[in-house]
């Protein structure tokens, strides 16, 4: 990146600055975290049963490092992004940052903390006030926290929209006015404002165009090395976690069941379920164009969170489950160097209970071997993809989209006021978290 688009970020008022950690640190740690959404009934709400949207995970993130977390939608990704970004009041557990204990922090002692931990959203269509400018929306983490960058706002905001590939010029422009990509684009550059410590991108890709989703990914990439950022990289793809991640996180029913750095989950993935994720990936190898491949179909759909399965939650749709699976929980346990897994029976590693032979009767219907006709196709296009994340610059890519979506939409999507309100959450966390934490309580 050129020297013109170096990120100048205001520096922190010394009240604010904290001794930080060094590259490959624990910045935050994740102890036992858990968000249960009380469900209430009849005329007195009266809580009848709960969503245990995470039940007790813990994982820590390193500074410097990107951790993807993946799994099938409703298995508590966005949760525990919004428990991390403290948008959400954790039932339990303890939350971390740079050593400190930030769990319960209250809304005043929050706030210095805001500026080191970010969050991009899922939607660039409903996370921009539309009846806000982008100047006034990249500005506004400044205006919040108090802050007056060298040179001015204007300036400021100017030069964070070059920086993710916007025109400059465009700062008295409206959201409508760009494309999902430029949105997306306008959420990291407010989402950079401050010059956070911890970037949280919840489905950062997921709502764009497949062409466009390469360019953002490289320009989160980018950044990073640009800026010395941490991420957490939400996402229900693993090809889209795969190109950036150090390590992945696999969650299902609010539980992380593998953690592992990407080498070893992609060529040894330990838990069932990570495998069948895997094999649902088209690889993008161009020479296996044509070549029929095999992927594993689960059966039966995802158990309610409201009341999920005993013993490993897995076992409902596990092709390997035993009664053991059935009564008792298996602990995350590192059972590689890096490599932590919470299953009785691993793929790519020696059975933990190889006592236990007999196999539950779901467990013979749970999972289907299919050869995958799409694949060869769909491997073609994944390829095409794949390697615009790894070989194109993405100063390049920001040109050409900068060229390609020039022009100006005309039709302006209505985006609800609330969404948009929840949204400047990532300027305003603290507003749009309690309002969000109030609403998801009732
Ligand atoms: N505010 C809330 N009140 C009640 N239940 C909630 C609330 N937010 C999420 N849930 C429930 O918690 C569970 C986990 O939701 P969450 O959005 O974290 O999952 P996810 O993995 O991010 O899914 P997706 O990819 O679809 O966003 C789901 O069953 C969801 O219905």
């Amino acid at each position: 990146m050129s020297d013109e688009k170096a990120v100048k970020i205001p520096a922190q008022k010394d009240n604010l600055t904290k001794a930080g950690v060094a590259d490959g640190e624990v910045l935050l740690k994740v102890e036992g975290l858990q968000k249960h959404f009380p469900i209430r009934k009849g005329l007195l709400q009266r809580q009848t049963g709960a969503v245990r949207a995470v039940d007790g995970i813990d994982f820590e993130v390193r500074k410097g490092e990107t951790l993807g977390v993946v799994g099938e939608s409703g298995c508590g990704k966005s949760t525990m992004g919004r428990l991390i970004t403290r948008l959400l009041e954790p039932t339990g557990g303890k939350v971390e940052f740079e050593g400190r204990d930030i769990t319960h922090l209250g809304v005043g002692q929050m706030r210095p903390m805001r500026r080191d931990v970010q969050m991009i959203f899922q939607d660039p269509y409903s996370s921009l006030n539309p009846r806000h400018t982008i100047g006034t929306i990249v500005g506004a983490p400044f205006r919040l926290q108090g802050v007056s960058p060298e040179g001015g706002v204007k300036k400021e905001v100017q030069r964070l929209l070059s920086v993710v590939g916007l025109n400059p010029e465009h700062y008295n422009r409206y959201p409508h006015e760009f494309s999902g990509g430029q949105r997306q684009r306008i959420g990291i550059a407010r989402a950079l404002a401050l010059n956070p410590k911890l970037v949280v991108a919840d489905e950062p890709v997921s709502a764009l165009d497949v062409s466009i989703q390469a360019q953002v990914v490289n320009l989160l990439d980018d950044l990073q090395e640009e800026l010395g950022l941490t991420y957490v990289i939400i996402a229900h793809d693993l090809s889209v976690v795969r190109h950036v991640s150090d390590r992945i996180a696999v969650m299902y029913l609010g539980k992380i069941v593998e953690l592992a750095d990407r080498e070893s989950l992609y060529t040894a993935p330990m838990h069932p379920y990570t495998k069948a994720l895997m094999s649902a990936v088209p690889i993008p190898d161009p020479k296996r164009r044509g070549v029929k491949s095999e992927r594993i179909l689960l059966r039966g759909d995802v158990p309610s969170p409201i009341s999920p399965p005993s013993g490993c939650r897995f076992h409902t749709r596990c092709w390997k489950a035993t009664e053991v699976c059935k009564t008792t929980e298996p602990p995350l346990l590192e059972l590689r160097p890096g490599q932590r897994v919470a299953c009785h029976h691993p793929e790519n590693f020696e059975d933990q209970q190889p006592q236990e032979t007999v196999l539950l009767s779901v467990a013979k219907e749970a999972a289907e071997l299919v050869a995958d006709e799409v694949l060869a196709e769909s491997a073609a296009t994944s390829a095409a993809v794949a390697a615009e994340v790894t070989a194109t610059e993405a100063e390049d890519a920001v040109s050409e989209e900068a060229v390609s979506e020039e022009t100006v939409s005309e039709d302006a999507p209505a985006a609800e006021d609330e969404a948009s309100e929840a949204a400047e959450a990532s300027a305003a966390p603290e507003e749009a978290g309690e309002a969000s934490s109030e609403t998801s309580e009732k």
